[in-house]
């Protein structure tokens, strides 16, 4: 059993949250807040002993005659055997939770003075459905009035969606509404169900009940107006029954606060308060008068009162919860009312109720769950898993879901959701804040951008000498002279060097190897122009000389070669420039592209040269240039929390120019820049593009990869930072779709996601890997797709080879070897499709499959039949019909057709629309028999023109 809250039990009791808090103190229980569950059993010996302030209203109550009870008295101090008691209105509906016609609208009160409320309909058309609602939603007067008067249909519809208040003694049930299966709460086993399927009963005179047919969202969702003439033909037309269209007060029309499952909780003594809206209730113990035979209106509702009906069929509801309704119901807030307001209008599916979107667009990130939908259309997730079961899915609120679904999902509820990846994400949460980084970056023009340092990262082989080289590259900074050399480690730093007579300057990121290159990546940010792949002369390529370069050419990175210990002996430079050319690097001396520069790190050797060349390629590969004058943004390379300073990030400015004093957020972290180092330790008060700065001032730490800007002010800084913050938890929770997968390459081909299928091959022995590789570039795929190995190593799949994969799209293979604990999780988490083979030919057959599916269909046309025209009718409605033989195959109703004459094209992409043998509609006649061709709205044909059909068929491909 759901335990009950203070609140709930607080409105339960009529008194505020905050009297049974102090109550609740004063009897010894401690209870944190208003939103706090209690224990039954504490929860009974409050009610036993309630708070004075209940007791007060209830006995106020009690000394009224039902018939004078002000609307002001607490429902929930109702009384056993007091006059409403076996129906007495019970708990109020939680706002949202329970959508329904609880909160009293301010016509409710107008409606509490009227001394006759007229039998029959009260609200105009013109009122719907707002007029129609507030009746609806004003229990209250019914106990007021007099007996006669109760047969108002007005306060009938909303008594029974209002749950009975548990009385002492009586075992509490369930709250409705608590549960989030909801719709299950009408289909309770026992007393409930059975009162639940009386009332239902009711009903049956006509529409099928909402909800109840899991395959029929039409019957599930009845929508303002048509649902509405539904319930009220429900019962069959009676005399005085309601005008099928107009509004009825009294919950004429179905909302979801009527559905039976809000219905209250079984009583001894209190059958009718559910089905007493309906016939069956009439009979019921303590049900007052009950509804119309067979069920009035909206029966099961309990909200079928039928104005003018009579009293019988009208004082149902009302007696059956009418009395003792009166309560205090001003307290709703603006907002809970409009909320509820707006559930009332909101379809039902399976028996729940969910807002419908009339075509609003709402935005999901990539992986998002159904519980993040749910908050942005203001829904119950737990109300969201039942429609999208009843749409024959399953999912959890909490699962993620992929675009399909929320297509699905959507076009049944009206939405049109927009699945959007992390970067148009970001874009949009930018320009939530006014901020449009793509069109300030096009708007940009030759004059406002200035030539930039490229960003160089050395990657290579262990102990190829990467570190000695950026030491060595430090060394020959030539501004170093008065800076004092580069003391500080800060992530990267930026050296000057003399380059045709000018001083240029370079940036190098000092992590060495392409695994923070990747990683960063991976996370979408572009950090490095340049990379610098250095090999050991003495040692030649090595494994990771072609991980590192595989991950270059994956971004698209020029690489320039540092052929390093050159001194060594033994040292062959050309035996480097030989073995790279097989992966695609060609030595400008052998007519390639690529510079190569001997180099000895360990002797400061040839390191200016080297540096020449890094601008050389930069110069002629790149367009380096960035605008100054802007507010910056960037990248975070590095980042930790010192113990003095507190936070430190490393970044480099991209764009723009950062300034001490600038408000920035760097991925989840936000702040005000206090202070700016360089890799000198040097202070600096401003850093332009290309530049690596330590920036102090960070609230919290940023991750390496993660972007920056600088926002217009503090507040709207820390804004987005708490937005990327709970977009971050949002997605690391969910559980990203694949990115690429063999079995969907046809599809993501078709969108033209992919042209190529990139795969990393890993395998146990490389006499396998190398055999596999061989065997797979062997498959012919044709020129409209490329298949490219974009790695291959031998061992386990490491997590360099899965940000790779996930980098570059790429699909990964392992042939006897796998991804073994963290790994494999981290390539679940992030979508990336790892293969495991113990057979060579399996792995080659699945690709060569997924290839053939990569291919777009190819369709030849092939005839079907032929018909030749011998008369043509004219027909009013059809337009010219062709009475016609059929020469050859069969026509078919809706084949492509083409009309030739005198063996001319006429025209073709025709279809046969109408298909008839005299008086018949046929959908097929064969050769030899004649028939009547309608051709649809191409009436320009003649006898003896030829009628062929013909259908497109895939090429199965060999
Ligand atoms: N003789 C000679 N030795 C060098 C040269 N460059 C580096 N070394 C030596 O090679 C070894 C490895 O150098 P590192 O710079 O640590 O190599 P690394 O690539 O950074 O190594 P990891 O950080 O392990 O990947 C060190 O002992 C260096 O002194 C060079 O130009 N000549």
């Amino acid at each position: 059993m759901a335990k009950v809250r203070v609140y709930e039990l607080a409105k339960e009791l009529g008194v505020e949250s905050k009297q049974l808090l102090a109550h609740l103190k004063e009897q010894g229980e401690f209870v944190r807040s208003a939103s706090s569950t209690i224990e039954p059993p504490v929860v009974r010996k409050i009610r036993e002993n309630p708070p004075a302030a209940a007791k007060t209203a209830a006995d106020t109550k009690s000394e009224k005659s039902p018939a004078s009870a002000t609307p002001k008295a607490k429902p929930g101090a109702a009384k056993p055997g007091a006059a409403a008691s076996p129906a007495a209105p019970a708990t109020p509906a939680k706002p949202g939770a329970r959508p329904g016609p609880a909160a009293p609208k301010p016509g409710a009160g107008s409606t509490d003075k009227s001394p006759a409320p007229t039998p029959g309909p009260v609200a105009t058309p013109s009122e719907q459905p707002a007029a129609a609602a507030a009746p609806a939603e004003t229990p209250a007067p019914a106990s007021e009035r007099p007996a006669a008067e109760q047969s108002t249909p007005a306060p009938e519809a909303a008594t029974p969606s209002r749950p009975e208040a548990p009385r002492p003694g009586a075992k509490p049930g369930p709250r409705p509404g608590n549960n989030p299966f909801a719709p299950s709460q009408g289909m309770r086993s026992g007393r409930g169900s059975d009162r639940g399927d009386r009332g239902d009963r009711g009903d049956r005179g006509g529409s099928p009940r909402p909800g109840n047919n899991p395959f029929a969202s039409s019957q599930g969702m009845p929508r303002p107006g048509g649902s509405r003439t539904g319930q009220a033909g429900s019962g069959g037309p009676r005399p005085g029954g309601p005008r099928p269209a107009a509004p009825r007060p009294g919950g004429a029309r179905p909302n979801p606060g009527m559905m039976p499952d809000r219905a209250a909780v079984p009583r001894p003594g209190e059958r009718p308060a559910r089905g007493g809206a309906g016939g069956r209730g009439r009979g019921a113990p303590g049900g007052g008068p009950g509804g119309g035979p067979g069920g009035g209106p909206g029966g099961y509702r309990g909200g079928g009162g039928r104005p003018g009906g009579g009293p019988r069929g009208r004082g149902g509801t009302q007696g059956a919860f009418g009395r003792g309704g009166g309560r205090v119901r001003g307290r709703k807030s603006k907002r809970a009312k409009r909320q509820e307001f707006e559930q009332m209008q909101a379809p039902t599916i399976g028996g729940v109720s969910v807002p419908r979107g009339n075509g609003a667009t709402i935005t999901v990130r990539r992986g998002a769950s159904l519980s993040d939908f749910a908050d942005k259309i203001n829904a119950d997730p737990a109300a969201l898993v039942t429609v999208l079961f009843h749409l024959g899915e399953m999912a959890t609120a909490t699962q993620s879901l992929d675009e399909d679904t929320f297509g699905v999902l959507g076009a049944e509820l009206g939405y049109d959701i927009r699945v959007v990846s992390p970067e148009e994400e970001e874009r949009e949460l930018f320009s939530s804040f006014g901020l449009d980084l793509e069109a300030e970056a096009e708007a940009e023009t030759d004059e406002e951008l200035q030539p930039r340092p490229p960003v160089v990262t050395v990657m290579g082989h262990v102990d190829h000498g990467k570190t000695r080289l950026l030491d060595a590259i430090r060394k020959a900074d030539v501004g170093s002279g008065e800076a004092g050399g580069i003391t500080q480690h800060i992530g990267a730093y930026q050296v000057r060097t003399e380059h045709e007579g000018d001083e240029r300057a370079i940036t190098f990121i000092d992590t060495p190897g392409h695994e923070a290159f990747t990683a960063m990546r991976a996370r979408g940010a572009k950090v490095t122009d340049i990379a610098i792949l250095v090999v050991a002369a003495d040692d030649g390529v090595m494994p990771q000389t072609i991980e590192a370069l595989n991950h270059a050419q994956a971004a698209d990175v020029p690489v320039v070669v540092a052929v390093n210990k050159v001194d060594v002996d033994g040292a062959n430079p050309q035996k480097v420039r030989q073995q790279l050319t097989e992966y695609n690097l060609i030595a400008e001396e052998y007519g390639g592209e690529t510079m190569f520069v001997d180099v000895s790190a360990k002797q400061g050797q040839n390191i200016d040269s080297l540096l020449e060349a890094v601008l050389l390629t930069a110069d002629a590969a790149l367009d380096l240039r960035a605008n100054p004058d802007k507010d910056a943004r960037g990248v975070a390379i590095e980042a930790n929390l010192d113990r003095g300073r507190g936070a430190v990030a490393t970044v480099l400015v991209q764009q723009g120019t950062l300034r001490v004093g600038d408000a920035i957020v760097a991925g989840a972290a936000h702040g005000r820049v206090r202070a700016m180092l360089d890799e000198h330790g040097a202070t600096v008060a401003e850093a332009g593009p290309s530049r690596p700065v330590q920036v102090l001032g960070l609230a919290s730490v940023p991750r390496a990869g993660d972007t920056f800007l600088v926002a217009p002010d503090d507040r709207t800084a820390r804004q987005i930072a708490e937005k990327r913050e709970a977009a971050d938890r949002q997605a690391s929770l969910a559980k990203a779709r694949k990115r690429i997968s063999l079995e969907d390459l046809n599809e993501a081909l078709a969108a033209g996601k992919v042209e190529t299928l990139n795969l990393i091959l890993k395998g146990d022995v490389s006499g396998s890997v190398e055999a596999l590789e061989d065997a797979l570039l062997q498959i012919d795929v044709g020129d409209e797709v490329d298949l490219r190995i974009i790695d291959r190593g031998v061992g386990a799949i490491t997590l360099n080879n899965i940000n790779l994969a996930l980098a570059s799209d790429a699909v990964i293979l392992g042939y006897n070897v796998r991804a073994e604990g963290q790994n494999a999780e981290v390539a679940d988490r992030e979508g990336v499709e790892i293969r495991y083979y113990g057979v060579i030919y399996q792995a080659i057959e699945d690709i060569e499959n997924a290839l053939k599916g990569m291919l777009k269909p190819e369709y030849e046309e092939v005839e079907t039949g032929s018909a030749e025209i011998r008369e043509i009718f004219r027909s009013s409605k059809f337009g010219n019909v062709a009475g016609s033989i059929v020469r050859s195959g069969e026509v078919r109703r809706g084949a492509k057709a083409r009309i030739t004459r005198n063996g001319v094209v006429i025209t073709e992409g025709l279809e046969i629309a109408g298909l008839r043998r005299f008086k018949d509609d046929v959908t097929e006649v064969r050769e030899g028999f004649e028939c009547g061709i309608n051709l649809g709205s191409f009436n320009d044909i003649q006898v003896d023109d030829l009628i062929t059909t013909y259908e497109m068929r895939e090429i199965p491909r060999s």
